[in-house]
């Protein structure tokens, strides 16, 4: 068989682990970037120059393009661009010197001008390639940060001259689309209103007087992705695309899910250096220390009850009062709980703190708001079951990671949570494939049904409960088969 041909593949994306992490997202761009690069292919990451990088994970950070202007408005924005590595990946930043200070502050989202700084990014990131010479062959985008780009691509760019690349988007979350006004196309330079805000290009589907920067993406780009095939389902047919249904069944062609990976070089409790006791599914044991490491941390009473976790963005997102319920409930159940998150919400980061008081006195429970993935860590490895009760959840990352550690994931059967986790009682899939356990609906009873479950064959069938702990282990989430499904995308839209 002929070997493949190495390909040129650039990354333009708002989030990196372990630099600029907000959530899965950066996972995703850091455990495919190397998946790519480990089979052959030259792949490059482009990201916005952050104040809040974490510049003691970039090795080698040097200025390679002293002058990229990038058109604004009726000039042109002054920007730098920096070369280094992220754990081996090849990363450039972008650095804009204007009044604007764009990504010189002390988050990443979270600003009334999000939509112009990734409309500059975005803009600037195309700019950096052509001024570069750089023709990738796959320019692979994500969320509607960098939804702009197959557009810039299409309307600038080509007609200078640069009609080799072809781009993939991937669109982690469908709630976020980048709606916005007319001034978005005064300041990249697109004009021209009568084009932009027709419907069949970025015009948003219920706001006729608005643009919508994701329906954009998938209009311009080659192929689109999300992140599982029951997510792309549910967004096209079931009416969870956040109004983008009609878009998606026009471009349905160009349309599906691939379920994310997980880098086991980060989350792998054989080798994981953040906690205290290594283990592997031969050496189940190891994990109990780290649950009494985890007990120590959070001064939590050390005694025989099964842990319940939760670690995610404090989002609505994630089923804040199953989460909030979950917590009385398995209290109650006589088990331990355990939360990490956090919210750029100050209410929601209010109510917690709020929880987090009237619980203070419990030896059974703590609730650790902010974000800290040194402690994920001894999370995932310490905890017996990682609980997962989302609205919606286009692929979830939380419960793979913690199907490595041996922790059960109880999950709601939606998005990717439902193509992952095989419910221990319920279903018709053969015992050893079956990882947790699995309820539908979206109220107290319905959680309540698989939780359940999952505390009393922790206490009344410990035999039961370590097999499962052993399927969960051997299941292969790698970016392996994922890895394989975006370059076959990459080699179907190069062909097209
Ligand atoms: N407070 C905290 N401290 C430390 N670590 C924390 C943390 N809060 C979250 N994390 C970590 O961030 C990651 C979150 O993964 P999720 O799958 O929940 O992603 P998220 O919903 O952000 O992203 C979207 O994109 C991803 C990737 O495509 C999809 O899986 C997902 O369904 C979609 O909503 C995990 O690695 C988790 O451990």
């Amino acid at each position: 068989m002929p070997s493949r041909p190495s390909l040129f593949i650039v990354h333009i994306t708002p989030e990196l682990a372990t630099v600029a992490k907000v959530g899965g997202l950066a996972d995703v761009v850091f455990g495919l970037s190397r998946e790519l690069a480990i089979r052959g292919n030259h792949v490059e990451i482009i990201l916005p120059k952050y104040a809040t990088l974490r510049l003691d994970h970039i090795f080698e950070l040097h200025v390679v393009y002293q002058d990229l202007w990038v058109p604004w408005y009726d000039g042109a924005i002054h920007c730098t661009v920096f070369f280094g590595f992220v754990h081996g990946r090849k990363c450039f930043f972008i650095e804009p010197h204007s009044h604007d200070n764009f990504f010189n502050r002390g988050s990443i989202y979270g600003f009334r001008d999000d939509v112009m700084r990734y409309a500059f990014f975005s803009r600037a990131a195309m700019e950096f390639l052509w001024k570069a010479g750089k023709h990738p062959d796959v320019i692979h985008v994500h969320d509607w940060q960098t939804a702009l780009v197959p557009v810039f691509l299409y309307e600038f760019y080509q007609p200078l001259g640069m009609t080799h690349p072809r781009v993939c988007l991937t669109i982690h979350n469908f709630a976020h689309q980048g709606v916005t006004g007319v001034e978005v196309l005064q300041a990249t330079g697109l004009q021209r209103p009568e084009r932009f805000f027709d419907g069949a290009r970025l015009g948003d589907n219920k706001y006729p007087k608005a643009l919508n920067l994701l329906k954009g993406g998938i209009v311009y780009s080659n192929f689109v992705t999300t992140v599982s095939p029951r997510y792309a389902f549910e967004t096209k047919d079931q009416g969870q695309g956040f109004g983008l249904e009609p878009t998606l069944h026009l471009h349905h062609a160009k349309y599906g899910g691939v379920v994310n990976g997980i880098d086991y070089d980060v989350w792998n409790p054989e080798i994981d250096h953040q906690i205290p006791v290594r283990y592997g599914v031969d050496s189940i044991e190891g994990k109990y220390d780290n649950k009494r490491a985890l007990r120590h941390r959070l001064m939590l009473a050390d005694n025989e009850k099964p842990i319940v976790a939760f670690i995610g963005r404090l989002d609505p997102q994630k089923g804040l009062e199953l989460v909030r319920h979950a917590i009385f409930y398995t209290l109650e159940r006589g088990a331990q709980f355990v939360l990490l998150g956090s919210s750029p919400d100050d209410g929601i980061n209010a109510d917690f703190w709020n929880l987090k008081h009237m619980l203070n006195d419990s030896p059974d429970c703590h609730l650790e708001i902010g974000f800290d993935e040194d402690l994920s860590h001894l999370i995932y490895a310490g905890a017996d079951m990682m609980l997962v009760p989302s609205r919606f959840e286009p692929c979830g990352l939380t419960q793979l990671i913690a199907l490595r550690y041996g922790t059960i994931p109880v999950v709601r059967e939606v998005g990717g949570l439902a193509d992952t986790i095989i419910d221990k009682d319920y279903s018709h899939r053969p015992l050893h494939e079956r990882n947790g356990y699995v309820f539908r609906d979206f109220d107290n009873a319905g959680l309540e049904s698989a939780l359940e479950r999952a505390i009393a064959c922790y206490r009344n069938h410990p035999d039961h409960f370590r097999e499962l702990m052993k399927n969960a282990m051997r299941s292969d989430f790698s970016w392996n088969q994922p890895g394989q499904d975006y370059l076959n995308i990459y080699d179907y839209i190069r062909e097209g």
